[in-house]
Formats: structure tokens, C-alpha cells, sequence
């Protein structure tokens, strides 16, 4: 690819090394979340949301679990500003919830701001400007004192109309946009000016959100510049850290779940990572990856599906089918080496009554999400083997396929699959299933079969239809399916088999009690041919099983009847 030259990185390093996160493998504790989907992520679309649409979302939000909201930015617009007073006036803000407003450094615009959240009673209102070299040299054409002022004269005018709005638990939050463009000594700063302004106290934190605006590097040099930040802030211990990872190099969760590490206590994100060009972090994958690790998240994402429904309805964007924990395909194995661990994971667990999910490749329980084994998980196209077959076929239909026919199956399935070159359904599995392995009854039909027990043996006489003639005949054997095997042989000499395997087995399904029987018999050559019979009776079950599987035989040797009786 031509051009490459013309890039290199944008990125500061801290001053100093900053690698004490390298120590820790895991986060053992949510962190405080704050959605931005009604800012952020609402910026981000192609139409903004309605006050309607909104409400949707924000109500959405709150049953989720946020305690803090970033509900827009009311200067902005008249349906901002709108949503706002809609959300106080109507009291549909929980007590123990903070909204939260974001605002530019400017008199005017933090004025409208404040305005917007007169009666509200807890709320965070968010200052931010633009601190990276490359704004302060391109748009801003300012030095850094110059700012600094920015922030600082914004953060006082914060201060002032705060102290008249007592009735307000006021929480400030401050940003340096484009942190991870600015040099790092230079972010510390700006955010230790705001601090200073601030005078954060135990009942008052301030919050110092440090946005990677652009993602401009791998995960771990923004945890540096967090852990850097985090250990020299002013009043560090009245200062929450808060983390806003942007996606523009796809590792935002990476970087958001390090900056965790390295000293984040806050988070700011959207459902599913809407935002601003590729997005914002997506919360419900940071969320879910705490949950499979053994945290809870702080936040309900039991139906998966319902989330992904109403986010793509309400944003008109859509969630991919790869998407971590909510994607259409995140549990799908189509694959027969997955498939095969797959289903005999879940047996082990089964057997063990295991308390750890271990399933391999099913880094989450699908009903944890509220999604489906039978549904999303085992999916079966040419790519897919005997293991996955007989799952679909046992657990939606019953089957327990002896283990050669199970293989036998699995690429009979594989091979429809291959030539008609599509997925196919349960539905399609069963129907060729049954099409090609059950009842067959051509080119011999039992009628009628009736049997006697005589001088410590069975005697079957049975009307038979050959090619469509009928045939009486009677035969006697050590059982029901000797004699009717006998039957059989008599019918035509040139039915030989050995009898192989037989077994058998209740199916359960929802209306009928029935048996299911299968039977194995091998011709000269030693092939063998596979029959599965279905009856209310089990005895019948074998006998259907056992035509069937001469009748396969059959398929490939004319079969010519020789032998009539009646
Ligand atoms: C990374 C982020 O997501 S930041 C949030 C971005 N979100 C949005 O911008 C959505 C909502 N914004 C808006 O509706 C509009 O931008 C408004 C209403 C806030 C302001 O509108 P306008 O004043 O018409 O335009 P605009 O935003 O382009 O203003 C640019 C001016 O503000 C200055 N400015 C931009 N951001 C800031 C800031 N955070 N603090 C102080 N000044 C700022 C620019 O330098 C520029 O100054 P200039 O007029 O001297 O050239
Ligand atoms: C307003 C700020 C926090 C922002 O959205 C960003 O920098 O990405
Ligand atoms: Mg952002």
C-alpha cells in the first residue's frame, strides 16, 4: 500500500515509566459507569434521536442499571435542551441517579447549560476544550496558556452558578478532549488548574475524564498515560479517574479495561460502541467480559436480545453478527471439531452438575443472555460433523443415534448441505433425516404382521408389498424381528444380510409417546445399512427399522421378488 510514509505516530509518552498495571491480570471490580449513548453515541447518527426516541432510550438506560447518564448536550439543540427539562419536570430522574450535561469552555453555552438543569437534583455537569498539539496549533492557534484559560475561566463561571443553585448536588467533570494527542505533562496541567478551581472535596469529587478522543495507539501506552495522570493529579484522593476510549484502532475495550488497571475508576461508553466514527467502548462487552470472569457488572444485560432489538430500532444502526456477546453468530459453531467439544461439554456438565461454566468454546453460557442452544449454538452447513448432527437431531428432535450411525449421518446431512451450498435448519435436518433413514417402505411395505408365540419360538405371518404386489408370507424365528427377518430372505433370495446392531430407545416428543429403534444389517461386502423405525410399539419400531435398512440395502441392488406365496 503506497502512502504510508505519510503517517507516523501521534501519541505522548508519559515522562516517567508507568507500568505498575502490568502487575494485575484482571479487574476484580466494576468500575462506574456512565453512559454516553444520548450524547455521544446520539451525535454520532445520521439522525440524531427525537425527544420521543429518547426518552425510549434514556428509560432503556436506566433499567439497564446506569446510575449516570450522559443525557446530551442541551445547548445544542432545542430537542436537547427539550429532552432535559421533559426528564426534571416530569420527575423521571431516580434519586439515586446523577444526569449528566456536557458543555464547551464558553460563557454563553455554559449559561444555556446550567439553565437546562434548573430542579434537577443530582448532575454532573461536564467542561470540556480541546488540549492536543495539533488543535492547539491548527484550530485553537493558541498557546498553551492560552488554554489553559479556556478551561480555567470555564471552570470558574462553573463555580458560579453552581453556588446559586444550592437545591443541586453538583458533581463537575472535566475533559481534556483529544487527551491522547496531547503531550501527557501538558494534560496534567490543564486538568490540575480545573482541580485547583474546583476545590474537590470527600462530598464534592471531581470527576477528570481523560478521552482517547482519537485512539492513536496500542492499549498500553494510553494505560501509561492514565496510570501517569492518575498519580499525579492534585487531591488524588477527591478526584474520580474516568476513562473514555474511542475506537479508531479497534482496541477500544483493550484500552479501556488497561486504563481500568492503571488507575480508571469511572467509565464512559455507548451500547454496543456507537460514537463518533467507530465508535465509543462498547459497555456491553466491557460489561460481559467482568461477568465471565466472576464480577458482576452493575449492569443487567440478561436479554441480549431485547437490548440489540432496541438499540438498532431506536439509533437505526445495526449490530454486527460478530459483535462480542450480542452478535446474531457469537455462539454458532458450524465447525465439527467445535461442534463435537461443544456437545459433549455440555454432557459433562450435565453428568458433573459442574458449578464453573467450562464449555469449550462457549466463553458464556448462551441463557445467561437469553439466547438458545437449540437455536444459536449448534448450526450445521458442510462444515460441520457428526457431533453437531446428532446434537441437532437428539436435542430437538429426541434421537440418540447409535455412534456408527451417527457418523454416517453427519456426512450424509453435510453432504445436502454441500451441494444445495446453504445452512441448513433443524426442520431440514430432521425431514432428510427421516426421509432417507425411517419407515422407508419402499420397495417392500409391511401391511399387516401378526405374530404367535409357538414351541419356544415367534412365528410372524405377514402381508408384504413388494414393488406394489402383495405377498402372505409366514416364517418363524427366535423373536418378532428374527421371524420377520425370515420373512424377509424368504420373500426374495436375494435379500442376504447379516443382522449387525440393534437399539433401541423412547423418544420423547411433545404428544406422543414413541419408540425409536435402529438397526444395522451388512451385506456380502460387509457394507452396512442403517434403519431407524418409529412406532407406538416398540417391537414394531424394530420391525420398521430392520425393512427400512433392507430396503436402503436395496437401493443399490435391483431388487427383483422371486418367491410368492399366499
Ligand atoms: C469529542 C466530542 O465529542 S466534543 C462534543 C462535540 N459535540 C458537539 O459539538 C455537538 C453539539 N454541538 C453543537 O451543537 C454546536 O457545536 C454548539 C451549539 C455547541 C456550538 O455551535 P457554534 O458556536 O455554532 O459552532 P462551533 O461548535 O463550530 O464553534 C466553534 C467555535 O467554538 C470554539 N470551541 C469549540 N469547542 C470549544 C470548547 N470546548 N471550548 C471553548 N471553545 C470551543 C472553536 O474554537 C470555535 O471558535 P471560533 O468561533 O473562534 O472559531
Ligand atoms: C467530550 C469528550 C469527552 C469526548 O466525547 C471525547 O473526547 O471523545
Ligand atoms: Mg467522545
Amino acid at each position: 500500500m503506497k502512502n504510508f510514509e505519510k503517517y507516523r505516530p501521534g501519541y505522548y509518552m508519559p515522562p516517567e515509566p508507568c507500568m505498575d498495571w502490568v502487575k494485575k491480570d484482571r479487574l476484580t471490580e466494576a468500575p462506574a459507569w456512565c453512559s454516553v449513548d444520548l450524547r455521544d453515541g446520539n451525535q454520532a447518527l445520521i439522525t440524531p434521536m427525537n425527544l420521543e426516541e429518547k426518552l425510549a432510550f434514556y428509560r432503556f438506560l436506566l433499567d439497564v442499571g446506569f446510575k449516570e447518564i450522559e443525557v446530551g448536550f442541551p445547548a445544542a439543540s432545542e430537542t436537547e435542551y427539550e429532552f432535559l427539562r421533559t426528564i426534571i419536570e416530569d420527575h423521571l430522574i431516580p434519586d439515586d441517579v446523577y444526569i449528566q450535561v456536557l458543555t464547551q469552555s464558553r460563557p454563553h453555552i455554559i449559561q444555556k447549560t446550567f439553565e437546562a438543569i434548573k430542579g434537577a437534583k443530582n448532575v454532573v455537569v461536564h467542561l470540556y476544550n480541546s488540549t492536543s498539539f495539533a488543535q492547539r496549533q491548527q484550530v485553537f492557534r493558541m498557546a498553551e496558556d492560552e488554554i489553559v484559560d479556556i478551561a480555567v475561566s470555564g471552570a470558574k463561571l462553573f463555580n458560579e452558578y453552581a453556588d446559586k443553585m444550592p437545591e443541586t448536588n453538583f458533581r463537575f467533570e472535566y475533559s481534556p478532549e483529544s487527551f491522547t494527542g496531547t503531550e501527557v505533562e501538558f494534560a496534567l496541567r490543564i486538568c490540575n488548574a480545573v482541580i485547583d478551581v474546583w476545590q474537590p472535596r470527600p462530598e464534592r469529587k471531581v470527576i477528570i475524564n481523560l478521552p482517547s478522543t482519537v485512539e492513536m495507539s496500542m492499549p498500553h501506552v494510553y494505560a501509561q498515560q492514565i496510570e501517569y495522570m492518575s498519580k499525579h493529579l492534585h487531591s488524588r484522593e477527591n478526584v474520580i479517574v474516568s476513562i473514555h476510549p474511542h475506537n479508531d484502532r479497534g482496541t477500544a475495550v483493550a484500552a479501556g479495561e488497561l486504563a481500568l488497571l492503571a488507575g480508571g475508576q469511572r467509565i464512559e461508553g455507548t451500547l454496543f460502541g456507537n460514537g463518533e466514527r467507530t465508535g465509543n467502548v462498547d459497555i456491553v462487552t466491557m460489561a460481559m467480559n467482568l461477568f465471565t470472569h466472576g464480577v458482576d457488572p452493575k449492569l443487567d444485560f440478561s436479554d441480549m436480545p431485547k437490548t440489540v432489538k432496541f438499540y438498532e430500532e431506536l439509533t437505526g444502526m445495526s449490530v454486527g453478527y460478530r459483535q462480542p456477546y450480542s452478535g446474531h453468530l457469537v455462539f454458532a459453531a458450524f465447525s465439527g471439531s467445535h461442534q463435537d467439544a461443544i456437545s459433549k461439554g455440555m454432557k459433562f456438565r450435565q453428568e458433573r452438575q459442574e458449578p464453573f461454566w467450562t464449555v469449550p468454546y462457549l466463553p458464556l453460557d448462551p441463557h445467561d443472555v437469553n439466547r438458545e442452544y437449540e437455536t444459536d449454538v449448534i448450526r450445521i452447513n458442510s462444515q460441520s460433523g457428526k457431533g453437531g448432527i446428532s446434537y441437532i437431531l437428539e436435542h430437538n428432535f429426541g434421537y440418540d443415534l447409535p455412534k456408527e450411525m451417527a457418523a454416517e449421518v453427519g456426512y450424509f446431512i453435510k453432504g445436502i448441505s454441500d451441494h444445495a451450498h446453504k445452512e441448513l435448519t433443524p426442520h431440514e435436518i430432521l425431514v432428510a433425516f427421516q426421509h432417507e433413514y425411517q419407515n422407508k417402505d419402499v420397495p417392500i411395505a409391511l401391511q399387516d404382521i401378526s405374530w404367535i408365540r409357538e414351541k419356544g419360538s415367534t412365528v410372524a405371518d405377514a402381508t408384504l408389498a413388494i414393488h406394489n404386489e402383495l405377498y402372505y408370507l409366514s416364517a418363524r424365528g427366535n423373536g418378532p424381528l428374527d421371524a420377520v427377518s425370515n420373512v424377509l430372505k424368504i420373500a426374495n433370495p436375494n435379500i442376504q444380510y447379516q443382522f449387525v446392531d440393534y437399539e433401541e430407545h423412547a423418544l420423547e416428543t411433545d404428544s406422543d409417546s414413541l419408540a425409536s429403534a435402529y438397526v444395522v444389517i451388512a451385506d456380502e461386502e460387509g457394507n452396512h445399512y442403517w434403519g431407524v423405525g418409529v412406532d407406538s410399539d416398540i417391537t414394531m419400531a424394530s420391525v420398521y427399522a430392520l425393512i427400512t435398512a433392507v430396503n436402503r440395502e436395496n437401493k443399490v441392488k435391483q431388487f427383483i421378488p422371486t418367491h410368492e406365496t399366499d
